[in-house]
């Protein structure tokens, strides 16, 4: 048991005290997206309510005020990752556009027929089609680095891949599909050492521990602020300074260029360079929150209520009967794939779901390493420092339940 005051914790998270079909909800779907504390919300509706104006360009009390308020979370998002300055945080619609952004733009910019892209074979789609096209678009290859049978990236043949010819390696730091924590600091001096960049999918590390990308010394690091308890649609590029000055563009537009004339058009500095049209300002406030909210929490002990959460439900899914865990890395988030013997994911989950247990089924759009274990999918549970013991007894109680409607 952990020392950790959840219930505290909870009640700044309005949507936790519902029922779900008759039952309190048990929120387990945390690595699809986190929920918002109450402090989140408000910023958000009270920008809307007081401040909202466009950014950059007005001349008016209003406008001035919201372009603070934006480019004060810029700055909290940089203090955040430890980045160097705010001008190396570029905001994204998510993880998703932000590696879409560094395939396009440092990619079409870098890479050449011969050249070569490493990804795990257990990263989410965000982080393999965008390089796919790239590799299209360039006569690059894509290869996948190999993972073994509990989700651990086999290093020894990541070693054995690396050579002059490999230009990027770009791969997550957490699994999202089994919680693997992969061991980026030695992937990032491997990859350097042969002259690759490195890009960190941290879409499912930041909302557990700190982030430091400075000490990682990682080229880039992509997260999305719905991961971070912060609102959808918003995401976060931070890049090395040399590199993002060196990439073109991504997209044309407002905001994105210092002077616009058909003769031809020059562009703005960082980080407006990549962000064309008006931001999502309101989204930037809500994510600025929401490191309020975490700075001012003690995060080493959420990280460890986490950890304590996902020990008692490894323990009990060991105790549990044809159920059989898939992701069994020694070093994971708070994350748990299992599968129940004889049943579909989709069927479980559907049944948990009746018991007011909320859980992500399917291929978690990692379909390569699903189809290397050869399984449709998982269930897959995922908790949060604002989740209990007592939801953890109720997972295995639905899950008891649902196995006499499956077998
Ligand atoms: C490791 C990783 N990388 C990229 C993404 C995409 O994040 P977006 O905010 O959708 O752009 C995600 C989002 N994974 C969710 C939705 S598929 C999940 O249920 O696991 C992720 O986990």
């Amino acid at each position: 048991k952990s020392g950790f005051d959840v219930e505290r914790i909870r009640a700044d998270f309005p949507i936790l005290h519902q029922q779900v079909n008759g039952q309190p909800l048990v929120y387990l779907d945390n690595a699809a997206t986190t929920q918002k504390p109450e402090q989140v919300i408000a910023a958000i509706s009270d920008y809307y309510r007081t401040d909202n104006s466009n950014v950059h360009r007005g001349a008016h009390a209003l406008a001035d005020r919201a372009t603070v308020k934006f480019e004060a979370a810029r700055e909290k998002v940089a203090q955040f990752l430890n980045a160097p300055a705010a001008k190396q945080i570029i905001w994204t619609r998510g993880t998703t556009e932000s590696i879409n952004l560094v395939a396009a733009s440092w990619g079409k910019a870098n890479l050449k027929p011969g050249d070569r892209i490493l990804v795990s074979a257990m990263e989410h789609h965000a982080n393999i089609v965008p390089w796919q096209f790239a590799a299209q678009a360039t006569g690059a290859t894509l290869e996948p680095i190999p993972v073994d049978a509990h989700g651990n990236i086999n290093m020894l043949a990541f070693d054995s891949m690396l050579d002059s010819h490999v230009k990027m390696v770009a791969v997550g730091h957490v699994s999202n599909a089994m919680g693997t924590i992969n061991p980026i600091e030695k992937i990032i001096t491997l990859a350097h050492a042969v002259g690759a960049r490195v890009l960190i999918d941290g879409a499912q590390a930041v909302s557990h521990w700190a982030v430091d990308v400075q000490k990682l010394n990682c080229d880039f690091y992509v997260f999305s602020a719905h991961k971070l308890f912060g609102p959808t649609g918003l995401g976060v590029l931070y890049g090395k300074e040399d590199l993002l000055n060196s990439m073109p563009p991504y997209q044309g537009g407002g905001e994105m260029i210092e002077t616009v004339s058909f003769a031809g058009t020059t562009f703005n500095q960082l980080p407006y360079k990549f962000e064309a049209g008006t931001p999502d300002i309101a989204g930037a406030i809500g994510l600025g929150a929401a490191i309020d909210y975490l700075n001012a929490l003690d995060r080493v002990a959420a990280a460890e209520h986490e950890q304590a959460l996902l020990a008692y439900a490894e323990e009990k899914a060991r105790a549990t009967s044809g159920l059989t865990l898939v992701g069994t890395a020694p070093h994971k988030t708070s994350v748990m794939s299992f599968l129940i013997d004889g049943a579909h994911p989709a069927d479980v989950g559907v049944l948990l779901d009746k018991q007011g247990v909320a859980v992500r089924t399917g291929n978690h759009c990692a379909q390569p390493i699903m189809d290397q274990f050869a399984i449709p999918g998982t269930v897959r549970a995922s908790f949060s420092f604002y989740n209990t013991f007592a939801e953890v007894d109720r997972l295995f109680a639905a899950i008891e339940k649902a196995k006499t409607f499956l077998v």
